[in-house]
């Protein structure tokens, strides 16, 4: 009997091994990550920062002077981000309680208290941060954030998006995790100006993180779930075809044909931060944002607060049910190549 608790526990350690093996090669691909085997350290691109004595990360209100960034985030796994603070917040209280970790939930402080232009929790390995509409918002929070991770050699992270979003041929409430984060063209890029001249960059996010989002979807109740192409615009009315803001520019027909156009092209829903999201945090990625309507049905949200409510959820259970699979399989890990 004993044998044969012994033979069982040596093959789940060798299955576990494998699947650590396995997941961790995901993550090697990716531009914050070059390959250096078991053990990806985030990196940046930009060698102007290993000659500065001090780096000031001003909009997140921390600086590699004033505080001891390894110490604070070195242990950070994971990194969620959405636009609204009070939703980043209830995000980090809501995993805080998912992985069972000590201390109350209640009682988590914003990092980034000294500004207010994004909030910051950390709970256990993972990372809460709101970023604001559009992107030049988000870009500047993400210049930040991978200097922190970077400055706090962070290891293996894997970095999410959870927002909301208008959806393109789908019933309201379903959750899109994207295949590829397109731009008004449909295509997977991201565009920048920089010293007056257009940049463009790739889009590309983790396939294998959007399929095993897509498997979690399935064991869990409730949360409708496709993969498909998210679109990225700079705007919230005319940018996303809608008839009903201060301006408007197009007919009812010509949104029609665009929205079709797109659906033809693999997108499945519309919002603000996806591609700038995927050009500078690439393949350890993921997007999942809820859809608020059917944007071939209308461009008014019109549900009423408490179904919003629990749409703006769906991504964070999701997100949640995959970090919390990862973190008590590192933890069964740790357990095991202790006692072996
Ligand atoms: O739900 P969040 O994360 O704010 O994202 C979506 O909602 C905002 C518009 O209402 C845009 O930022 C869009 O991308
Ligand atoms: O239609 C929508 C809904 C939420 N966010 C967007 O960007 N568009």
């Amino acid at each position: 009997m004993d044998e044969k608790i012994d033979a069982s526990n040596k093959v789940q350690t060798i299955q576990m091994f494998i699947n650590l093996v396995l997941f961790s090669r995901s993550f090697s691909e990716s531009n914050l990550f070059p390959r250096k085997g078991f053990q990806n350290q985030v990196q940046v691109k930009n060698p102007n920062l290993e000659t500065m004595e001090e780096d000031i990360l001003y909009h997140l209100s921390l600086s590699t002077k004033t505080h001891n960034l390894p110490e604070m985030f070195g242990d950070i796994k994971f990194v969620c981000v959405g636009g609204s603070a009070n939703r980043m917040k209830a995000f980090a209280q809501f995993i805080h309680k998912e992985l069972e970790l000590s201390g109350n939930p209640e009682e988590i402080t914003d990092i980034c208290e000294g500004t207010d232009r994004y909030c910051m929790y950390k709970v256990g390995p993972v990372l809460s941060i709101s970023h604001g509409m559009g992107v030049p918002s988000i870009s500047i929070m993400l210049h930040e954030l991978i200097k922190l991770l970077h400055h706090a050699q962070c290891q293996d992270v894997v970095l999410f998006r959870l927002g909301t979003s208008g959806g393109v041929g789908l019933a309201p409430g379903t959750v899109v995790v994207t295949e590829k984060a397109v731009d008004y063209s449909f295509q997977p890029q991201f565009e920048q100006v920089v010293l007056g001249k257009v940049i463009t960059r790739s889009t590309e996010l983790d396939e294998e993180v959007a399929s095993e989002l897509l498997q979690c979807s399935s064991e869990l109740q409730n949360i409708p779930t496709v993969i498909g192409n998210t679109m990225c615009t700079h705007d919230f009315y005319e940018g996303q075809g809608r008839l009903d803001g201060a301006l408007c520019s197009f007919s009812h027909e010509d949104k029609l044909e665009y929205l079709r156009k797109a659906y033809d092209a693999g997108v499945r829903n519309i919002e603000m931060e996806s591609t700038v999201f995927a050009a500078m945090c690439r393949v350890c990625a993921a997007v999942v944002c809820v859809t608020l309507l059917n944007r071939f049905e209308g461009d008014q949200i019109k549900s009423p607060h408490d179904v919003l409510v629990e749409y703006q959820q769906r991504p964070q259970i999701l997100v949640s049910h995959f970090i919390k699979k990862i973190f008590l399989f590192y933890q069964q890990f740790v357990v095991l190549f202790s006692y072996n």
